[in-house]
């Protein structure tokens, strides 16, 4: 709202370039959405619970048939009968279904793909290798993938955000948790700072119809292979031991102290490599990641991770 002369307020007048503008980005953002859905690098299960969650999103503004449409094998005349079948009219965006609708389209997606199944999965390797960068890369270009967000005792780092790179939590919160069994698996690492797995998010996730990443420590892999069997382990290594100290001193995150204490721990973390599914070397970033994710719809497409159990 703008003040007038009279000292009142009245709408702002519109800007038919910036409206114009604006409608050419939300048409290249559902273009998106669509493309990666064609060419398999987002599920269809990913887009829709995107949009029923955010309802200004790209996925959200997405008309049901083009949704439709760009999945695999399904041509204009099988999705207007698809749309008759779950009671969804042509015009109806993604965002806009009812709650009855949105079953139906989650059934259906169920059925299309049933094979599919979510799967926990650890990405685990030693400090500095590049498990957090690979991971980001991930997070970035396969949204379908969640990452479960850490609970820690250790301090934020510059840069890192609360809720999003850890939790940064007291000792007694961390205590409380413990004794709440809220995690899924949890470690003291490097013998300093304790780290652990919510696993009330990793459910969600799971229950969604979403792979979750670990990335987590040798201890937390060990944890996660003797409750989930179902879990696949990923090992990240270096190209060589000493680009491996390049990276940590390169980071500059670490005293000098600190960074012998984290290769103290990377010596023994490398002689694990054959406890692991599979070691994927990390000499660049995005063929590290574009591995990770390849081994992950390997595994969605093996067999049911099912129910965490819980203990
Ligand atoms: N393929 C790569 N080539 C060169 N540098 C890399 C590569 N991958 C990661 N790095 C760099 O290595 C450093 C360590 O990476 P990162 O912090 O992701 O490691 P990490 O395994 O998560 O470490 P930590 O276990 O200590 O948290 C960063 O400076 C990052 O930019
Ligand atoms: N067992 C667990 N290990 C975790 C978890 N989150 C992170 N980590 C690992 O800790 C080290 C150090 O991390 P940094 O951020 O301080 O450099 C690294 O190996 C992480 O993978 C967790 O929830 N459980």
């Amino acid at each position: 709202m703008t003040a007038d002369a009279h000292g009142g307020s009245r709408p702002a007048t519109p800007d038919p370039a910036a409206a114009g503008r604006a409608a050419i980005e939300a048409r290249r953002a559902r273009a998106a959405v669509k493309r990666a859905l064609r060419s398999g690098q987002r599920g269809p299960r990913d887009v829709a619970e995107r949009a029923w969650q955010e309802p200004g999103s790209p996925e959200a503004q997405l008309r049901v048939p083009a949704f439709l449409g760009s999945l695999r094998g399904l041509g204009p005349v099988r999705v207007e009968r698809l749309l008759a079948s779950l009671g969804i009219a042509p015009g109806k965006r993604l965002g806009a279904l009812g709650d009855l609708q949105r079953e139906r389209v989650r059934g259906w997606l169920d059925d299309v793909d049933p094979s599919r199944r979510p799967r926990l999965i650890v990405l685990a390797g030693p400090t500095a290798v590049g498990k957090g960068t690979v991971a980001e890369y991930v997070r970035e270009h396969f949204p379908q993938i969640r990452h479960s967000v850490s609970a820690t005792t250790r301090a934020p780092r510059p840069g890192e955000i609360d809720g999003v790179h850890y939790a940064f939590v007291s000792d007694a919160d961390f205590d409380r948790m413990v004794d709440e069994q809220e995690f899924l698996e949890w470690a003291t690492v490097h013998n300093q700072s304790r780290y652990g797995t919510p696993r009330s998010s990793v459910q969600a996730a799971l229950d969604e119809g979403s792979s979750v990443l670990l990335e987590i420590d040798l201890q937390g892999a060990r944890q996660v292979r003797a409750s989930f069997p179902d879990a696949v382990l990923l090992f990240l290594a270096p190209p060589s031991w000493d680009e491996l100290v390049r990276r940590l001193v390169g980071r500059g995150t670490e005293t000098e102290s600190e960074r012998e204490r984290r290769l103290q721990t990377a010596r023994v973390e490398l002689a694990s490599q054959p406890e692991f599914d599979a070691t994927i070397v990390n000499a660049d970033v995005a063929e590290a990641a574009h591995e990770v994710v390849e081994r992950i719809l390997a595994a969605e497409a093996d067999r049911g991770a099912g129910e965490l159990p819980s203990h």
